[in-house]
């Protein structure tokens, strides 16, 4: 595969703030990348010097192998950017609006309609941009992306300050844009989000890239125990330890507060099997680290979105 993006040494101060510190990225074809970070890690900004709409101070930015700044017109119709809902223009409907889209791109009516419906606000091309609820408003933002068919998308937070139902609406429609086989790049500081939608996420604080991986593997490789918890009072904690202790499992402690018996453990079948033995399984949950935790090993400190 070659990389859709490949950046290395990105720079960007603004004052006295350095928003950027040397980032270096491969985003490869067809990834669903996501760029992810606390308020003010640097992720917009990162976005924008990636999109040739932000100068950097120092870097070198490949963007479907060419360079994006100065403005290069030969990459616009390959690349999408989703604009913030709040830059629709005054007034217009939500028809209106991706017909001025699609006519920047020399795109007609036609299509522009079939992406209207694409995204499920046919029933509301009449409705003013600015009337359209967080979702809608979004979904509109990105069919004006999308409108060129570009093969490479760029998401700047779609979904904060979405409800958990509009925000599931817009993972469905960010995973068939992607499996359509363009390549997207997301920022986000939900940590969740990245986890279920991005092949790869690159971990940003701080105006640095602390780490790049497949969200799975960036856990994994933290090594950490597995909490497998069952309901309290089906079997007791010292029972449980000595099950455990005479099967060989490992088990790094056998906790019950009262609601839930836990067990954190590296090996979590043979736990299951002895709780399963001792007809202890109901409420049966597996947790494993999340995106948190690496976040909290790379940072030495809690995630706050
Ligand atoms: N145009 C600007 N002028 C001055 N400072 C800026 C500008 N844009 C961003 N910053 C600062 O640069 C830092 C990085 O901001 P940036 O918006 O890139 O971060 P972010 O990770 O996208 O944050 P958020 O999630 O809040 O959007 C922040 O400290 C921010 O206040």
């Amino acid at each position: 595969m070659t990389a859709a993006i490949a950046a290395e040494g990105i720079r960007k101060r603004y004052g006295d703030i350095q928003a950027v510190d040397g980032v270096a990225l491969t985003i490869e074809t067809g990834e669903f990348h996501g760029i992810l970070g606390p308020n003010g890690a640097g992720k917009t900004t990162t976005l924008e010097i990636l999109e040739g709409i932000r100068e950097p101070d120092e870097g070198r930015i490949e963007l479907l192998g060419m360079s994006p700044w100065p403005r290069n017109p030969k990459l616009l119709p390959r690349i999408g950017v989703q604009f913030q809902a709040s830059a629709f223009f005054d007034g217009l409907s939500a028809r209106e609006t991706i017909h001025t889209f699609a006519s920047l791109y020399g795109i007609g009516p036609k299509p522009a309609d079939a992406m209207l419906e694409r995204v499920g606000l046919t029933g509301l091309a009449g409705t003013r941009a600015e009337k359209l609820s967080g979702g809608q408003a979004q979904r509109l933002s990105i069919a004006c992306a999308l409108v060129h068919d570009p093969e490479l998308v760029f998401l700047d937070e779609p979904t904060t300050g979405l409800d958990p139902q509009a925000r599931r609406n817009l993972w469905d429609l960010l995973r068939d844009i992607n499996a359509e086989g363009r390549t997207v790049v997301l920022t986000t500081h939900y940590l969740d989000e990245a986890e279920i939608l991005c092949d790869r996420v690159s971990v940003m604080d701080h105006g640095r890239v602390l780490k790049t991986g497949a969200p799975a593997t960036l856990v994994r490789e933290l090594d950490e125990t597995v909490r497998v918890s069952v309901e309290s009072g089906l079997v007791t904690a010292d029972a449980v330890r000595d099950l455990l202790t005479a099967a060989g499992a490992d088990a790094t402690s056998v906790e019950d507060d009262g609601v839930s018996l836990s067990v954190a453990t590296r090996t979590p079948a043979p736990v299951i099997s002895v709780l399963a033995d001792q007809g202890a399984l109901r409420g049966l949950e597996v947790r494993g680290a999340t995106l948190e935790d690496v976040f909290l090993h790379l940072t030495g400190r809690e995630y706050r979105a």
